[in-house]
């Protein structure tokens, strides 16, 4: 067999995380080999963030349109999917091609390799027949498939998953989805407004089950009164499919057909791909455990969805930004020694890069000095659901914080009832809701709902984030008459 390759660092998946992590460790003067079996960006460019949300951009403008009835005269509008499918495939994913990405990589001093990484022991990584010695470290960003449900019938189908979704070029006329979280309300929204008959089937109690209730409740009646229909508590027993129909049988002999079925129930990581056996971690986890500065074990760091932290971009991203400081840290001080002083300069110019990024984290100190790596911190954790209307959320639930024993107060507004929400109209509109920790006297968790509750969203992430003090929140100005001035009706509502 021939002698493993000596490299400094190995990325194996170039999704978001390990593409930005491969990237940044290239820049700073590291070898780093880059292994991607699919497309370099991995899901949020080519069937996930990017194409989902020009989806949502364009439906987005087809209801505008339909609103301009009764508020400013009429308007006659006439939707093409045409479009929407050309902008996916030209603008956002190249026609499903990396070439733009592998480009930039191999730019910033990367090598690339097109194929399936493994690991084959103590910093080895094997892609088809060649095995590469990492010798500054291994970061996994493998990220998550589709995580599929047992149902009889279902497997051989021609069903969809996100990639299908995303792919389409000419919609069906009516779709089945499994799943009420993220991506089906996403999607459904989004195939309704452009005349696609959907009917969401959850199985819980609720749609974005992960959510507050009240979140959950709005994003429903936004979906219904887009002619959607959500059928909860549905216990799927089973699939059928002929040539151009899929019928879904249910307990309680309900049963759904369509022309297409998307199935959206959650992600899964496959950790028995990773060789994971060969360096002592336990491959049969649902997600790969890392610690706050995402080391899996010695030498070996992960980042992004497989981790478990949270199956968002800006989660990968953040992670990144940690792994990049502490190898560059690492390499640094292992190249510190006086016999070391050409590599030692090349990473030690690199630190400026890294500590910029944790200056930008708030927790690293003096640049370069050892152990100012900065830490995960998950506390002010936001995401939104880009449903119309928007719903953003930071930190724990009420729920979540209760479970805790947290002495808990709760704060609530609509935005109906604020100038800018009544200026605004429509139903179903939106509300603000705030968690606070009475004894630290700190928010630990909001949700902002509206039509721009994403952004909206983010003066309350960094009230979270930073805990600045629920008497300052109060206390501050609030643009009039704006959305997010009803932040301040719900914080004089905690109690
Ligand atoms: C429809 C949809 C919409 C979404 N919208 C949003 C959104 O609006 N905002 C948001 O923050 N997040 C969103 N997400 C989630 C976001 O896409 C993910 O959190 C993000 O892609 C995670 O990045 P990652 O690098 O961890 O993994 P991935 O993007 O999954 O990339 C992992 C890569 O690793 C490769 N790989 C796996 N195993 C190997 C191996 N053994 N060897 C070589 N390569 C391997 C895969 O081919 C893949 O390219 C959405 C997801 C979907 C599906
Ligand atoms: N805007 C965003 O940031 C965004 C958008 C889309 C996806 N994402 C990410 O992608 C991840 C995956 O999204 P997702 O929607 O697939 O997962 P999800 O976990 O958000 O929702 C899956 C839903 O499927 C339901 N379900 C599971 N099995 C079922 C069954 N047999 N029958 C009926 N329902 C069933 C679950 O109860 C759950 O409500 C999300 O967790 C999110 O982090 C983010």
């Amino acid at each position: 067999m021939a002698e493993p390759e000596l490299v400094d660092v190995v990325v194996v998946g170039l999704g978001v995380g390990g593409e930005e992590v491969a990237g940044r460790l290239a820049e700073a003067g590291l070898s780093v080999v880059g292994v991607e079996r699919d497309l370099v960006g991995g899901e949020c460019p080519y069937w996930g963030c990017i194409p989902s949300k020009m989806m949502i951009r364009a439906a987005n403008a087809l209801a505008e349109a339909r609103r301009v009835d009764g508020l400013a005269g009429s308007a006659q509008v006439r939707a093409d999917w045409a479009p929407v499918a050309k902008r996916i495939r030209e603008e956002a994913t190249d026609t499903w091609n990396d070439r733009a990405a592998v480009d930039r990589f191999t730019g910033k001093g990367g090598r690339f390799l097109r194929g399936s990484g493994r690991l084959d022991g103590p910093g080895r990584v094997r892609v088809g027949d060649q095995v590469f010695q990492a010798r500054r470290g291994i970061v996994l960003g493998t990220g998550t498939r589709p995580s599929i449900p047992p149902i009889e019938g279902l497997a051989g189908t021609p069903y969809w998953t996100n990639h299908q979704a995303i792919e389409v070029a000419e919609l069906p006329a009516t779709l089945l989805i499994i799943g009420g979280g993220a991506i089906g309300l996403e999607l459904a929204q989004v195939f309704a407004r452009f005349g696609v008959g959907v009917t969401v089937l959850e199985a819980s109690g609720r749609v974005l089950a992960l959510e507050e209730p009240e979140s959950s409740e709005v994003a429903a009646a936004a979906l219904r009164a887009d002619g959607v229909e959500i059928a909860t508590e549905v216990k799927i027993e089973r699939v059928g499919h002929d040539d151009d129909t899929f019928t879904v049988y249910a307990a309680g002999d309900r049963s759904f057909s369509a022309e297409k079925l998307l199935v959206v129930t959650g992600r899964r990581a496959h950790l028995d791909e990773l060789g994971l056996d060969t360096v002592g971690v336990d491959a049969t986890q649902r997600y790969l455990p890392v610690d706050d500065r995402m080391h899996v074990t010695d030498g070996i760091w992960a980042v992004g969805d497989v981790t478990g932290e949270g199956a968002f971009t800006h989660i990968a991203m953040y992670q990144a930004s940690i792994v990049v400081a502490d190898v560059l840290d690492r390499a640094r001080r292992a190249e510190g020694g006086p016999d070391a002083s050409g590599t030692a300069s090349v990473v030690g110019g690199a630190m400026g890069a890294a500590s910029a990024v944790g200056g930008s984290m708030g927790a690293a100190g003096p640049s370069g000095a050892a152990g100012t790596v900065p830490r995960a911190d998950y506390r002010a954790l936001p995401r939104v659901t880009f449903t119309d209307p928007e719903v953003g959320a930071v930190g724990l639930t009420e729920r979540q914080a209760r479970e805790r024993g947290i002495n808990v107060q709760v704060g609530f507004t609509e935005l109906s009832s604020s100038t800018r929400g009544w200026i605004h109209g429509g139903e179903p509109g939106g509300f603000i809701k705030v968690i606070a920790d009475a004894d630290q006297g700190v928010l630990i968790g909001a949700t902002s709902v509206g039509p721009a509750g994403g952004e909206v969203l983010s003066a309350l992430v960094v009230a979270v984030h930073a805990a600045v003090p629920v008497s300052q929140l109060r206390h501050m100005i609030y643009a009039y008459p704006t959305f997010h001035r009803a932040i301040q009706s719900a914080l004089n509502d905690l109690s």
